[in-house]
């Protein structure tokens, strides 16, 4: 059996005006991204400015959760994950999730025009904003992952390459008992990195190598920074992606919304020659996310989870 514990992630302060590359700061900063990504795959970020648009990002999910469910249904996607899933008679929570939500008039096109056949000019530029917060903080961090393992040289390829998908996510209030509601079973992240913002509601935890939960407690000036499969792999295993769930108690609506660092599609996530001389060799094979997730999808239908670092190890 696994148990709570009251221990938190590391926090590291990404709020500093000076944090320059190069400088002191930033040198000491890398060092603890370096260490919590070692020991936990997941770090908090001190990170004011998304303090100052939580407020509007949770009004703007609530406006969008609140829509008619026949609306809601507009935003359907044939592609794995993407679009508006409901809540199910298992669990009580709703999603959307927008593709390439870091491109310029997506999240317009491709969610509000839809949900509002008018627009919805304010409520775009909102989770615009939020998108584009957290996909800068996420090259930061990334960057930092990459000087610290000597591999810098890849960052620009690596980051044209990326595809930040958005994800909006309502838990619903429990109908009955005092028990915790699963509001997301244990899984880890598929793609190079997520960062999250949540209300003010508990509910998410990560597990540590010692097989501890530890809940991550909202606060309104942090991002959690979870890394997922995708960068373990390309990192021949150095870094490993954290299993994390949700569980809500009470009866208040709980908002998180997520931003996924996802490699593109057709782009061939190949480990970097210089992380495969070591002892162990090369420990996986070059992948196509887009393939993967494909993959992943049809066999999660029948109930078979299979994890990135399964479908290309060597
Ligand atoms: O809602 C949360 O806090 C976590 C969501 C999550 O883990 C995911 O969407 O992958
Ligand atoms: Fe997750």
């Amino acid at each position: 059996m696994s148990s709570e514990t009251e221990d938190r992630l590391p926090v590291i302060d990404f709020s500093k005006q000076e944090l320059k590359p190069g400088s002191p700061e930033w040198g000491s900063v890398e060092v603890q991204v370096r260490e919590a990504l070692e020991e936990y795959g997941g770090f908090e970020v001190l990170f004011d400015k998304v303090a100052e648009i939580r407020e509007e990002v949770f009004g703007a999910m609530e406006e969008l959760f609140d829509l008619p469910s026949p609306t809601k249904q507009l935003f359907i996607s044939n592609k794995p994950f993407l679009g508006y899933h409901d809540a199910t008679a298992k669990l009580l929570r709703e999603s959307m999730m927008i593709d390439e939500a870091h491109v310029a008039g997506n999240i317009d096109q491709g969610l509000t025009k839809i949900l509002w056949p008018q627009g919805n000019i304010s409520l775009s530029k909102t989770i615009e904003s939020f998108t584009q917060l957290a996909a800068g903080l996420e090259k930061t961090i990334r960057r930092m992952v990459l000087e610290n393992f000597g591999i810098e040289k890849y960052k620009d390829e690596l980051i044209d390459n990326t595809n930040y998908d958005l994800r909006d996510t309502k838990y619903g209030r429990p109908q009955t008992g005092t028990e915790p509601t699963l509001g997301a079973d244990a899984h880890n992240d598929k793609d190079f990195m997520t960062l999250l913002h949540q209300n003010e509601v508990n509910g998410l935890e990560i597990r540590t190598k010692d097989g501890e939960w530890i809940n991550i407690k909202p606060s309104p000036n942090y991002f959690v920074v979870i890394i997922g499969e995708s960068l373990s792999v390309w990192l021949n295993g150095r870094l490993s992606a954290p299993y994390h769930r949700v569980t809500t108690k009470g009866n208040k609506v709980r908002y998180s919304i997520a931003v996924f660092a996802n490699p593109r599609g057709v782009y061939p996530v190949k480990v970097p020659e210089e992380l495969v001389a070591d002892k162990n060799g090369l420990l996986f094979k070059t992948f196509d996310f887009e393939e993967y997730l494909g993959y992943y999808a049809a066999q999660a239908a029948r109930g078979d989870f299979i994890d990135l670092k399964v479908y290309c190890n060597i």
